[in-house]
């Protein structure tokens, strides 16, 4: 017998997600495989930055006592190389060469520039300040950061630059988020393996790839990416196994009301059902349930219904595990082309947008069909046609999410 559904709204089931109790853990992993980790404490200052005063030039230290009627010859007393110290003190007309970066006597106040010097002509120990210098050329110790000063604050995503910054003050390690653990299961009997000679009747499993590629650029790790035939046992088996060891389980088709969409049937038999129908076209049958501990989200088989899925679902509970919200922005944007069809759902298109004088506009990029996915390359937001007798018309402002790294 066809079973009714109790379709909800797209904000209800987002709610319903958010709801969900997502548990972030905290790991500590090597500063070298940290980029695009989600740092999980404020990251502090171990010391002043830099711990020594630094010279900024290669030169002559000089002190101030000495700071006077040039030109003028200097003793070379020593030189400075960067990485070295220098524990004697200055004297009367003494100078250090010195080399940028490296450690400024204490009692030198001035770097002067090399190009400010001349050699003395058979006195390699001599050297003439031709000029003082207007800056000091010295760093001081302390000048960039001081001990527990704030360098990254928890919650950002680290990136080569921050990796650098922590490097400078000698970490190793590095505390972020653990990535969740995500197993892709797509399902249907229609599937061909990449390689395959294509077949009437049968279709490349092209939601595999996209769906792994969606969750690994947002930050998670997928374990594993099965595709099944249509088949209950086997789609019982593999969930079992898959439910055990990841936190979130994505599949993709059969979850409609064919026979052999046993995803419904599975969803509907879960510990939790969160929702299986949407007032949403297209992917009006995503369905979200737990089982044993663990969400399992399953997109619509429609490529264009499954990506739409992934990014209103699935991608805000990937952020969550790390602390994160949505990478989507969330804008009012203005219609400039009629969208004539009209929907007793609410329509989620994929769009394009500009940004003209502060105000976003949005278009329908391309198909609008579910199972199309000419556009998914080229799509750079979604947008909202809420449902209605009447097609909105243009200029109306619609509802629209930016989609990241477009
Ligand atoms: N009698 C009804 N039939 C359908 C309904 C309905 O309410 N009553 N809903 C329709 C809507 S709307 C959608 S959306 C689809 C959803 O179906 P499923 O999510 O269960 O997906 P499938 O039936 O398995 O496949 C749909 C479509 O997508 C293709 N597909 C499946 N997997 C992949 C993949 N990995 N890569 C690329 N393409 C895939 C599949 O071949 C089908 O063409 O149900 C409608 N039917
Ligand atoms: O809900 Mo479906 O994706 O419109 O064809």
């Amino acid at each position: 017998m066809l079973e009714r559904r109790k379709p909800i709204t797209i904000e209800e089931a987002q709610a319903k997600l958010a709801a969900l109790d997502i548990p972030q853990q905290i790991e500590t992993i090597s500063l070298t495989a940290a980029n695009h980790r989600i740092l999980a404490v404020d990251a502090l200052a171990a010391y002043d930055y830099p711990n020594f005063r630094r010279s900024g030039y290669d030169g002559y230290a000089i002190r101030d006592a000495d700071d006077h009627d040039f030109p003028k010859e200097f003793h070379v007393v020593g030189e400075i190389q960067a990485g070295a110290t220098f524990d004697h003190e200055l004297g009367e007309n003494e100078t250090a060469r010195i080399m940028t970066g490296a450690f400024v006597p204490d009692n030198a106040a001035k770097v002067i520039m090399l190009e400010q010097t001349r050699s003395v002509p058979d006195q390699p120990e001599q050297v003439k300040i031709m000029v003082s210098a207007n800056r000091d050329n010295i760093t001081p110790a302390g000048a960039e950061f001081k001990t527990g000063d704030l360098l990254i604050a928890a919650g950002t995503e680290l990136n080569p630059g921050g990796l650098g910054l922590l490097t400078a003050f000698g970490a190793t390690e590095v505390q972020v988020y653990r990535q969740p653990r995500v197993a892709i299961i797509t399902t249907g009997t229609e599937l061909l393996h990449p390689g395959d000679a294509p077949q009437p009747g049968k279709i490349f499993n092209s939601n595999g790839p996209l769906i792994a590629n969606l969750v690994a650029e947002n930050g998670a790790i997928v374990t594993e990416t099965v595709q099944l035939v249509d088949d209950y046992q086997l789609l019982q088996t593999n969930l079992e196994r898959l439910k055990a060891t990841n936190d979130l389980v994505i599949t993709d088709g059969g979850v409609s009301v064919g026979d052999f969409d046993y995803l419904a049937t599975t969803a509907r038999d879960s510990d939790q059902l969160l929702f299986n129908k949407l007032k949403m076209r297209p992917g009006s049958v995503t369905t979200a349930f737990v089982d044993q501990g663990t969400l399992i989200i399953a997109l619509s088989g429609n490529p264009g219904a499954c990506y739409t899925g992934f990014y209103l679902f699935a991608e805000p509970i990937l952020r969550r595990f790390v602390g994160q919200t949505s990478r989507c922005q969330k804008v009012n944007a203005t219609l400039t082309r009629i969208y004539p069809k009209t929907n007793g759902y609410d329509k989620i298109l994929r769009g394009t947008y500009q940004l003209i004088d502060g105000q976003y506009q949005v278009q329908l990029n391309g198909s609008d069909v579910s199972g199309d996915l000419g556009n998914l390359q080229s799509t750079t937001c979604l947008f909202k046609i809420p449902h209605s007798h009447d097609p909105l018309p243009l200029n109306a402002e619609v509802e629209t999410w930016l989609l990241p790294y477009k």
